[in-house]
């Protein structure tokens, strides 16, 4: 079992390995206990895969648990006001707990009603995803608007996050291509010679799961470091959204969970590197085919339909399109964009893609 320490405003540890979610019990017991109710928002489809084994781990504190809509149909408005009726209608107070249990659908969405509850509650994050190593620890919260991506939420740390690798292993394929988008990300904006490792896979099915859960804890490490000096991202932290201007641009207009969220950050990273003029662009590429991530999508989705949402993108100012560029490996930057020049490198880009799809 390993833990990493990430040191916030609220500092806490992050638990990462196999049979951790049996930590609750130990290391959370003064918190759980002190608990006049302690309640799970679940993810249904994990809920129906591994409940089980989280309310073992919990048993003490007799959880009650709210199933929420599976995926990314968990972050509607409508799915955030079922959780507060739900705390309300079981009296939960100031002093509940709740614990999030599900990938960063559900993490994303039961932090943001933690922060919300009666001016917030603690939670503890239970992630079962391997894009989860990004969400779990950072504390955004938020749920979608139908204008933008992530565009309700809060900053708002989790008291521990506990990461049980048994969780990962009933994944499906999208799931884990998806995890590994992020994965990758940490690595573009951080470590040439870990990007190089995580180039050579052809398929992730050659991965053991060690080496997964070390790149787990490489993306923990990159992510935590950033989040450290910057938990409000006023500067570096906007790094951490490498690819991700285009990524909830196409997620917004295709509808939220047409597309996972890493396979959008997987057409959005190409699209950085594009405008950051990189090298490392052709073999991005063809990893990305290689390991069938849907680039011809982009083919099918004009510039003029995406740029709306661009727009209006958290790092936007004034309607200026931001991105975070990629001067090399491990030196991310931002600069604004011109219209002009935008559209031309997506049209360079899809033309790439057309002729080796
Ligand atoms: N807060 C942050 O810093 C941050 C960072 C990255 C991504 N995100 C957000 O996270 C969300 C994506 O998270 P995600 O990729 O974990 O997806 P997800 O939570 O939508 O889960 C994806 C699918 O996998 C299923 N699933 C989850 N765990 C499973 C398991 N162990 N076995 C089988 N099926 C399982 C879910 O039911 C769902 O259908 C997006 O909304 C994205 O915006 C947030
Ligand atoms: O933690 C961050 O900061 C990130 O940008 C991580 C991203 O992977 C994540 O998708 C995040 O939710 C995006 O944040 P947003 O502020 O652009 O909604
Ligand atoms: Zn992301």
């Amino acid at each position: 079992m390993r833990e990493l320490r990430v040191e916030t405003e609220h500092p806490y540890t992050v638990h990462i390995g196999q049979g951790a979610v049996k930590l609750l019990a130990k290391r959370y017991r003064d918190l759980l206990a002190a608990a006049d109710q302690v309640v799970v928002i679940a993810d249904s489809q994990v809920a129906a895969l591994h409940l089980p084994q989280l309310l073992e781990a919990l048993e003490d504190f007799q959880p009650k648990v709210l199933q929420v809509p599976a995926g990314e149909r968990a972050k509607s408005a409508e799915s955030f006001m079922d959780c507060h009726s739900f705390l309300l209608s079981e009296n939960c107070s100031r002093n509940t707990v709740i614990v999030a249990f599900g990938g960063g659908a559900v993490g994303d969405l039961a932090g943001f009603v933690a922060s919300t509850f009666m001016r917030g509650v603690p939670f503890i994050q239970v992630p079962t995803t391997i894009l989860a190593h990004d969400s779990a620890v950072g504390g955004k919260t938020a749920i979608n608007h139908p204008l933008g991506k992530n565009m309700i939420g809060t900053f708002y740390q989790p008291r521990a996050v506990v990461y049980d690798a048994d969780f990962l292993q009933t994944l499906p394929e999208n799931e884990i291509r998806s995890g590994m988008a992020e994965v990758i990300k940490h690595a573009f904006i951080s470590n040439e010679g870990w990007l190089d490792e995580l180039l050579a896979y052809q398929n992730f099915s050659e991965m053991s799961g060690r080496e997964l859960e070390g790149h787990l804890e490489k993306g923990i490490a990159v992510k935590s470091a950033i989040v450290e000096e910057d938990e409000f991202e006023g500067g570096v932290r906007k790094f951490l959204n490498f690819g991700h201007t285009l990524a909830h641009a196409i997620e917004a207009h295709l509808g939220y969970g047409k597309l996972t969220h890493g396979e959008a950050v997987v057409l959005g990273m190409a699209y950085a590197l594009e405008l950051s003029e990189s090298p490392q662009l052709p073999r991005f590429l063809d990893w990305a085919k290689v390991n069938r991530y849907p680039l011809a999508l982009l083919l099918d989705m004009p510039f003029s339909e995406l740029l709306p949402y661009m727009k209006k993108d958290k790092k936007s100012t004034a309607a200026a399109l931001n991105f975070v560029l990629l001067g090399a490996v491990g030196r991310p930057y931002i600069e604004t964009i011109l219209e002009q020049r935008a559209q031309a490198a997506y049209d360079k880009l899809r033309k790439t893609i057309k002729e080796m799809i």
